[in-house]
């Protein structure tokens, strides 16, 4: 049986995996290599502070995770089949390591975050 995500190492593993996925993948790598060429190294702690603080419930994440997409939105648009493929190699990448409450909260939080960039980004509210 596999066991459920425990430390901030089992966070930077499955990161690890899926950003090689999503660089190399042929709908969204060329956002990690082209739109912002991504020194991942440099990238992964940031973005392991923020699946350690929705995991674990390490120290709170401070950054705007919505603008710093909106600004990649601005130089080439995400969409939302964009979003649905960040998702399913995101959720496909911890399914094959991780199972339990932990992982499923990955992955869930992974699909609310993905529909509310899809919302903010794709379909903002009508100025009037
Ligand atoms: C097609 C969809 C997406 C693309 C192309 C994308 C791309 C990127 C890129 C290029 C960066 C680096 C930005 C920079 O440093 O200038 C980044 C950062 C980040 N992304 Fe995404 N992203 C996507 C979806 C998501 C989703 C659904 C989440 C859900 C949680 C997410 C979470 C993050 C986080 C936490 C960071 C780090 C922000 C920081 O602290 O610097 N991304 N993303």
């Amino acid at each position: 049986m596999m066991r459920d995500l425990e430390t901030r190492a089992d966070i930077e593993a499955v990161l690890t995996e899926f950003y090689a996925a999503a660089f190399a993948d042929d709908r969204i790598g060329r956002f990690f290599t082209e739109v912002v060429p991504l020194d991942l190294a440099a990238h992964l702690p940031h973005i392991a502070d923020f699946w350690e603080s929705v995991v674990l419930g390490g120290p709170h994440y401070a950054k705007n995770v919505m603008a710093v997409h909106q600004q990649i939105h601005n130089l080439s648009p995400i969409q939302k089949e964009h979003l649905d493929r960040w998702v399913e190699l995101f959720t496909a990448t911890v399914a094959v390591h991780f199972e339990g409450p932990k992982a499923t909260l990955m992955q869930q939080r992974a699909r609310s975050v993905a529909t509310l960039m899809d919302i903010k980004l794709n379909h903002p509210p009508k100025s009037l």
